[in-house]
């Protein structure tokens, strides 16, 4: 299947039309004539861009399909224009063997996203089989727990990133130094369960100095092994400055750019996450760092949770909340108010993502490169809804925010989503086999 898109506007405001053939892009250029096979789709200036790529979800699959699937959780991604993802490793069984990573990759065959999947690390992990198989990179590798309990020691870390190193695969790290949490915060919980809880005391336990305190020491143990360190959502204006100084690619989610501790009482045990929700300054300032540059990529850490399991007490409900859905949405709907550029949404959904992992054919519409486009029209927000959502869950914590939706969502050539339904069958492919 061939597809002409005629007059689409790209990123950096060029009309080009731009033609796919053979699941690649074929040609972009200011006129390509039309072959009789194409389907042509009049894009009429509306914005094409390369499908994101998300580098953070938990699409829970094997252990935890009550809360997501790889079928529901790439449908909710190709609803919000994300062509790729990355899933961690924080299943059940962790994947932190060869062959838990060969059950987690025959699960991923139902995903209509290409994927890649990440090994983990904990204390019977076995590096040897594990770096045996075509991961995608080490990591989460937790510093801290978090959901999975899957947190290691400093000699654990050590050994995990010069093994990393000596395999050539970036680690990315979940960075909270847990010694530094408050455990007087405890005492300040009202009580009070799902909605009626008060999150804002989650983020006092998990200080923000618990962030920086262990990026930097993760880019110190990066440093002595030559290995390549990548910061997993940094929610702190001070832990991306520690990424930065350090020499190591830094991501931010959605929910620490969007929300904050200002939100964290309504949202309640829906707003609990690690890290947790920061200051309106904190969080503002991490804007502006992506804004500027600092922050390489936004990934989701897509972390569904049912309502049943969110509604509980603040200690006993589960961290997390869904994104991939909303991710580009958002940030589109931001771009269209102009405080972020389209470029720079370009960049840090995909090419910029692409560049730190390694994926020569992804995150940019050029010739050669895989077809995985996604067109918008970037004046047409909308609110959005936890209930027009394809997630399991079934819960947004942006219910209300506008966002920018796909009208058209093509992996590898394929529409897998056509603005109002997911279409087609599960062809997603493991971007590193
Ligand atoms: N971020 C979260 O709060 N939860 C994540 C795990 C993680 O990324 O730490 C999850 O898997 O639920
Ligand atoms: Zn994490
Ligand atoms: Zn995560």
């Amino acid at each position: 299947m061939s597809t002409l898109f005629r007059d689409a506007r790209l990123a950096d405001g060029r009309v080009r039309d731009v033609r796919t053939a053979s699941g690649r892009i074929a040609s972009v250029a200011e006129s390509v004539a039309t072959d009789p096979q194409d389907r042509v789709i009049d894009a009429d200036e509306r914005l094409l861009l390369p499908g994101a790529i998300d580098a953070h979800v938990h699409f829970r699959e094997p252990g935890h399909d009550e809360k997501e699937t790889w079928t529901t959780g790439s449908r909710s991604a190709v609803a919000g224009g994300v062509t790729t993802v990355v899933d961690q490793p924080n299943t059940t069984p962790p994947t932190v063997t060869g062959d838990a990573f060969d059950e987690k990759a025959s699960l991923a065959a139902a995903s209509s996203v290409d994927y890649g999947i990440n090994g983990g690390v904990t204390p019977d992990w076995d590096p040897a089989s594990l770096f045996d198989r075509p991961l995608f990179a080490l990591g989460e590798v937790f510093l801290a727990d978090s959901t999975g309990d899957m947190g290691i020691d400093a000699s654990l870390f050590a050994d995990a990133v010069e093994r990393a190193a000596d395999a050539d695969v970036v680690v990315t790290v979940h960075a909270e130094d847990a010694e530094l949490f408050d455990e007087s915060a405890r005492e300040r919980d009202a009580g009070g369960t799902g909605h009626d809880a008060d999150a804002d005391v989650w983020s006092q336990y998990r200080a923000a100095e618990a962030e920086a305190a262990a990026v930097e020491r993760a880019v110190d143990v990066g440093a002595d092994a030559g290995a390549d360190i990548h910061i997993a959502h940094t929610s702190t204006p001070e832990g991306v400055d520690a990424a930065v100084a350090g020499g190591a690619t830094c991501e931010a989610t959605p929910h620490h750019l969007f929300l904050s501790r200002e939100d964290a009482t309504d949202l309640g045990t829906y707003g609990r996450m690690n890290p947790p929700l920061r200051s309106e300054e904190r969080r503002s300032d991490l804007w502006q760092r992506l804004v500027a540059g600092d922050i390489d990529i936004v990934a989701t850490d897509h972390a569904p949770h049912t309502r049943e399991q969110k509604d509980a007490g603040l200690w006993d409900a589960p961290s997390g909340v869904p994104g991939v859905e909303t991710m580009l949405p958002l940030l589109l709907a931001r771009a269209k108010q102009g405080e972020i550029s389209y470029e720079r949404v370009r960049d840090v959904t995909a090419a910029n993502v692409a560049s730190i992992f390694d994926l020569p054919r992804k995150g940019r519409i050029r010739e050669g490169y895989d077809a995985d486009l996604v067109l918008v029209d970037p004046d047409d927000s909308r609110e959005i809804r936890g209930d027009d959502l394809h997630s399991k869950c079934g819960w947004t914590p942006f219910e209300g925010y506008d966002g920018v939706f796909p009208d058209l969502t093509l992996r590898g050539g394929d529409v897998v989503y056509d603005g109002e339904a997911v279409v087609g069958d599960p062809a997603g492919e493991n971007v590193r086999a």
